[in-house]
């Protein structure tokens, strides 16, 4: 064991690690990559070990950011280290890695270990990576939602809650700040959490955080679903089923999302805040996680299961996801388009569809509309103003930024308009091609980065129209993301020349 001098480095690394100086690690036997046990005034985490020898003096341990406000240490506090083993979760990924099945013990204890950040990035990103490509069946996949919820708090409402998810993919998909007002308004209670994007250019979490706080505790949620019926956060915040945002967090980066990770990290958030009923969105289209109606089953199927084993009644609907939902792509610029459709302003049709048809099952389930009847209802509640009305007040007992209106919410100072190089018809919209430019542009980390669309699918342009505008809050962002768009071309003209492959001799 070594006692050593704290030195901060305000650097956000994305998990527990510190910097030892080589001696110091000499001493200990320890080598990059290695873990050690920090402790301070009986506090005892886990870290990993990288190793310096200049930056950081003998005696002395450089601790980042996390792992800084994780021990609550300051310049010149002092902590005692020593070497600890490699946690079993690592051999129970390898299993994973090696195909095999998982028990019910060896999924809890990875799941604990993440919670506990006591898994390098490294080992995450593995875990991830083999659940993508092994799988896993219902079993494991049920166990790793339970563990995602016994590992973190849960709420208890004294009514029925409502709560709808979607397991996203498509770009722009706003549905959710217009439907879960509508359905509040109409009296269900629905306490909504999201994550982050994680294959897109902005969660629902990023764009509510354009309008509102969307790092509640349980009991602030608690008292805001009492109160106004509804609240519209991120998971990430509170500790309800914590590995999920964990998980979020390397997933990100390697935009991939598996089959059972996407049900784990849904169904723990619905069942951590005690759902009884919820409607599940599954985008379908080409470059989406849903690419054709056998996958789309698959889901729906698995994920139906996976209520009955937790309690909850599900209903799944499919959705077209085969372009961007609405015209807008980015935290900011759909914040304001699910604005503008609330305020009751001509948005595109797909966005005021899906929205409606999402809150109309979510009124059927909770037997306020007929069978069939919930979409007319859900649109009367929206052009009534009604939906808006209660959208404000979920903003607003969140905690207001000022925005009361679509107008209000600022965007991107940075923009350029692209233009159609020829006349004709959109015959394609590439959904992934529109996220890497919305993301070069600088979304969803800057709010004010993304897209809008002048331009959709089957829509005619003039030769030098707009057929997009990229947003960014930072010109050297739109520089960048205006050179990716021109070499991706995200929107194909009919008749327009795709791709020139020469001969060899060429
Ligand atoms: O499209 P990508 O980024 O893969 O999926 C992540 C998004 O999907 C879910 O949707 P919602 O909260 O029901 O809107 C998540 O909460 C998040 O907002
Ligand atoms: N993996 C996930 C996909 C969509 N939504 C989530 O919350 N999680």
């Amino acid at each position: 064991m070594l006692e050593l001098k704290v030195k901060r480095i305000d650097i956000e690394v994305g998990g527990f690690e510190i910097i030892l100086n080589e001696e110091d690690a000499k001493e200990l036997g320890l080598h990059p990559q290695d873990r050690v046990k920090v402790a301070r005034r009986g506090l005892i985490t886990t870290a990993i070990v990288n190793i310096s020898e200049s930056m950081i003096k003998r005696g002395e341990i450089g601790m980042f950011i996390e792992i800084s406000e994780k021990m609550n240490v300051k310049n010149g506090d002092t902590v005692k280290i020593a070497p600890t083993m490699r946690p079993m979760s690592v051999d129970y990924i390898k299993k994973k890695i090696y195909g095999e099945k998982l028990t019910k013990d060896e999924i809890y204890e990875i799941i604990k270990d993440i919670v506990d950040d006591n898994l390098s990035t490294i080992e995450l990103a593995s875990y991830v990576t083999a659940i993508q490509i092994r799988g896993m069946d219902m079993d494991e996949t049920e166990w790793m939602t339970k563990a995602m919820v016994d590992t973190g708090e849960t709420i208890d409402f004294e009514y029925t809650v409502f709560d709808v998810h979607s397991i996203g993919g498509v770009p722009g998909n706003k549905y959710a700040p217009i439907a879960v007002p509508i359905a509040a308004a109409a009296g269900l209670k629905i306490p909504k959490t999201s994550s982050r994007a994680i294959s897109s250019a902005a969660g629902t979490a990023d764009l509510m955080e354009v309008l509102t706080n969307v790092r509640l505790s349980v009991n602030d949620i608690r008292r805001i679903v009492d109160e106004v019926g509804a609240t519209l956060t991120w998971g990430g915040a509170v500790n309800l089923a914590p590995a999920d945002d964990k998980i979020v967090h390397v997933e990100y980066p390697l935009g991939i999302d598996p089959h059972s990770q996407v049900l784990a990290s849904v169904m723990a958030k619905k069942k951590a805040v005690g759902a009884n009923f919820m409607v599940l969105d599954i985008p379908m289209g080409p470059e989406t996680k849903v690419p054709d109606e056998k996958t789309a089953r698959k889901y729906a199927m698995d994920f139906i299961e996976l209520g009955e084993r937790l309690g909850i009644t599900l209903e799944a609907a499919v959705t077209y996801g085969g372009q961007p939902i609405g015209r807008a792509i980015g935290p900011a610029l759909e914040a304001r388009e699910a604005m503008q459709a609330l305020e009751g302003r001509r948005v595109s049709h797909s966005l005021i569809e899906k929205a409606t048809d999402i809150a109309g099952m979510l009124l059927e389930l909770g037997n306020i509309a007929e069978r069939g009847e919930g979409k007319d209802m859900a649109k009367d509640i929206l052009k009534s103003g009604k939906a808006r009305e209660k959208f404000l007040e979920i903003i607003n007992a969140q905690g207001s930024r000022g925005i009361e209106k679509s107008e209000d919410v600022p965007i991107g100072k940075y923009k350029a308009d692209i233009h159609s190089p020829e006349e004709g018809y959109i015959s394609i919209v590439s959904n992934k091609a529109l996220v890497k430019i919305a993301r070069t542009a600088g979304a969803p980390k800057d709010k004010g980065a993304g897209i809008i669309l002048n331009k959709k699918k089957s829509e005619k342009t003039d030769k030098g129209e707009v057929l997009y505008t990229i947003y960014a809050d930072s010109k050297a962002k739109l520089d960048e993301a205006v050179k990716i768009a021109k070499m991706l071309k995200p929107l194909k003209i009919e008749g327009m020349l795709l791709e020139r492959i020469p001969s060899y001799k060429a």
